[in-house]
Parts: C-alpha cells; structure tokens; sequence
C-alpha cells in the first residue's frame, strides 16, 4: 500500500494516455467494450471538474483487422496506410461511446514538426484550450499519414509528453497492461519490486525499464520513463498505471495512490516560459496603459487590445514580444495573437469591436495568460518570474 496522496486529486488538467494493449482483443481490433469503459471514466474524472485530453493509439491495430491484415507490417507505408483506415474506426468509436454521457470529442492529428513551428504550436494549443472551454474531450494520436521514420515521434508515451507540456497539463496519466514500473520487468523477473513513488529524470529509471512486452505495444516502459521526464519539464507529474484495474482514473482522481508516481522535481520552471524569459532580441514592444499593467501584474490576467496605447516594432502573430509600462520598463513578455499591423488597427478597443475592425475575432486576446510570462517584480526590476 502507498501512503501518499495521487497527484491526480490536485490536478486540474490531465492527459490520459491509452495504449493499443488496452483498446483492442489483443491486437484484433478495437475493443468497443473497452472504448464505452474509457469514456465512462472521463466522464466520472469531468464530473470531478478536470479537463481532460486524450492520447489513444489503437489505429494500425484497427486497421490491420480492417484490412485483414494477421501480422504488424515492418514497411513505413503499410504502417501509414492502416493507421489511416483505422483512425476512422478509433474516432467513430469515441464519438458513439462519448456521445452517450452527451459529450462531445474532437479529432487532434499531430506531427512533431506541428510542434516545433512556432506558429503551428500555438494554433495547436489555442484550439485545444478552446475545446476545453466547450467542454469537448479532444482525442489526439499521431499523423501517421504524413511523417516518415526520421521524424515520427513513433510512440504515444512521446505524444502524451509533448502534449502535456504544449498545455501545461498538471499530470499525465498513462495507462498499460502494468500495474506500473518494476526494478526490472516483471515479464521475464517474478522477483521485480514495484516502484511507487520517484523523481521523473532520476537516471536509475532508465535502467529499470526495459522494452515493450507485447507485440501489440510499441514503446515499453522505456518509453514511459522518457516521457516523465520529458512531462516534467513542464512541470507535470506523470502517472503510469494498470488500465485493467478498476476505476482506475475515477479513483486516481479522488487522491488513491494507485501505480507508479514519477513527480517533476520542485525546483523545475514551465519550460516554455523559460523558452520566452530567455529571447534576447525581441521583435517589438506593446506599451500598455496603467489599468492594464495591473491586470497583468497584480490579478493575472490575458493582455486585451484596449490597454495598448502604443506598438513599436514589426512582427507577426506567435512572436515574443514585449510588454511595457509607459515609461518603456518591460514587465511581462509573451507570445502575440495579433501582427503588428493588427495591433495598430485594434489597440485602445475593446474585444467586441476587433471584428467590425480587421473582418474576424481570430483571438479575444492579445496574448493570453497562459502564453506570457512576468519579468518584473513591483519594483520594475528585471528578474523574472519562476
Ligand atoms: N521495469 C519494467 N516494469 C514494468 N514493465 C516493464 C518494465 N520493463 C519493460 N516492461 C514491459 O513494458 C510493457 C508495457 O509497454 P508496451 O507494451 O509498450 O504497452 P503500451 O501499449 O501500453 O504502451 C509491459 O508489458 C512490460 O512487459
Ligand atoms: N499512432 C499509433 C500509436 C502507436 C503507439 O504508440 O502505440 P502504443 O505503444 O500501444 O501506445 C496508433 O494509433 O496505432
């Protein structure tokens, strides 16, 4: 038994990541049994007030029972082409299981080269965050139609990493045929201890996890370990547990410690605002009016056209750019939604009005909170914030 309280309980945004192993009748296509199980416990963990996104693989298990296919295929595009007959089958089958708690999902495709554009990132994130907004389970697997080995993320455990941290989720919950992480695997060691708690990055994980037990799955729990620490960066703390036990989210959600812990240690700064504390050369500069270095500094709030009196500098929407009192002291920094061009057009208006202006409301705000990072303290001094 393990005395301390999940992560789950306190956490506010949650990927939940589930591996083919637990969708499918052992790799002959999907399970709809298991597909209604899985969202019946979103459900449970949304009535618990938590946004959740969900990571499923599942595709090239279900395309290969659609195409009739025995055995996984080695060649790149046999793969592609039964993750593209599958992701129909996958998506379907969340829709109807979904649409019988009267929610709604949405279909995320994802590449890693989505993630490393600046501009596609964003746009990535701000649909996201909207759908969480409407109340939509976003359902995201990889794109495999369009990436080639080189740059495929090439397993889930990755995604649900990435992921976590384009969202700043709060935990990672990903879910296998393990109760967790052993010392060694348990598959080939009935002797392994079980691992309850630890820091995601320790270098002693990597040694304990070894390689996928199924030939259904692809990544092991080397993977998953990776991916901790790669969540962790962000600040997130990864849970990785038996999807055969029961209620497994719902009861994760409500504080029991059920599988392998791994927590971002303490000290560790959201690494996207690191990225943004740490660009030198900035674009252009927003000067803001007093009310709106307020509501930034004092109550946390996004940056809205009406508190910008002035724009200096070209840039374009998704860069870095400054924001200053209206004596130049810069006080926050973050992530635009609107060019320079448009700024000019909307500043000193309010939201309802961004429209008429320049023919469409892409974003209500200028930069959102959660795209911005404070480099002052009240003294205007140029530390930032952690
Ligand atoms: N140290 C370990 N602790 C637990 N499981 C391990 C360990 N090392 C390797 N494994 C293997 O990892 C497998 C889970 O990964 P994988 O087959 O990729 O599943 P999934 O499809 O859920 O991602 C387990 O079935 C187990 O055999
Ligand atoms: N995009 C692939 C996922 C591959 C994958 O990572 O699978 P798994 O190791 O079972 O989580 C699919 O949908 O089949």
């Amino acid at each position: 038994m393990s005395d301390f309280v999940s992560s789950v309980a306190t956490a506010k945004r949650i990927v939940v990541k589930v591996g083919s192993s637990l969708l499918t009748n052992d790799g002959q296509g999907l399970d709809p049994q298991a597909i209604g199980e899985w969202s019946s416990q979103i459900a449970a963990l949304r009535r618990q007030n938590k946004q959740i996104i969900l990571v499923s693989s599942g595709a090239i298990a279900e395309g290969m029972a659609r195409l009739k296919w025995k055995t996984r295929p080695k060649a790149m595009s046999e793969l592609q082409a039964a993750a593209a007959v599958g992701q129909m089958g996958l998506i379907q089958a969340y829709e109807s299981a979904f649409a019988s708690h009267n929610m709604r999902a949405a279909q995320i495709l994802l590449t890693h080269e989505d993630l490393a554009d600046r501009l596609r990132y964003l746009n990535a994130r701000t649909t996201i965050f909207k759908l969480l907004e409407l109340g939509v389970i976003p359902i995201v697997n990889e794109n495999d139609t369009v990436v080639t080995d080189e740059i495929r993320l090439g397993d889930n455990d990755t995604l649900g990493a990435v992921v976590s941290n384009l969202i700043e989720a709060d935990a990672l919950i990903i879910l296998t045929d393990q109760r967790g992480l052993y010392d060694s695997d348990p598959r080939n060691n009935p002797d392994a201890r079980f691992i309850h708690l630890a820091t995601a990055g320790d270098p002693a994980l990597q040694k304990m996890a070894g390689g996928a037990g199924s030939h259904i799955g692809t990544g092991g729990m080397l993977t998953k370990v990776l991916a901790a620490q790669r969540a962790a960066s962000s600040g997130a703390t990864t849970i990785i547990a038996s999807g055969r036990e029961e209620r497994v989210l719902e009861r994760l959600g409500l504080g029991e410690a059920i599988g392998t812990e791994l927590r971002a240690a303490p000290s560790l700064r959201s690494a996207r605002k690191q990225w943004m504390a740490d660009h030198l050369r900035l674009p252009g500069k927003l000067v803001l009016d007093e009310g709106a270095c307020k509501a930034l500094i004092d109550q946390g709030k996004s940056l809205l056209a009406v508190g910008v009196t002035d724009v200096i500098g070209e840039f374009e929407r998704g860069d870095v750019v400054a924001c200053t009192d209206s004596q130049h002291r810069e006080i926050a920094r973050g992530l635009t939604n609107y060019s320079a061009a448009d700024t000019r057009r909307i500043m000193r208006h309010p939201t309802n009005e961004i429209e008429s202006i320049l023919g469409n409301c892409r974003d209500e705000e200028l930069i959102h909170r959660n795209n911005m990072v404070l480099v002052q303290t009240s003294k205007h001094t140029a530390s930032a914030e952690s």
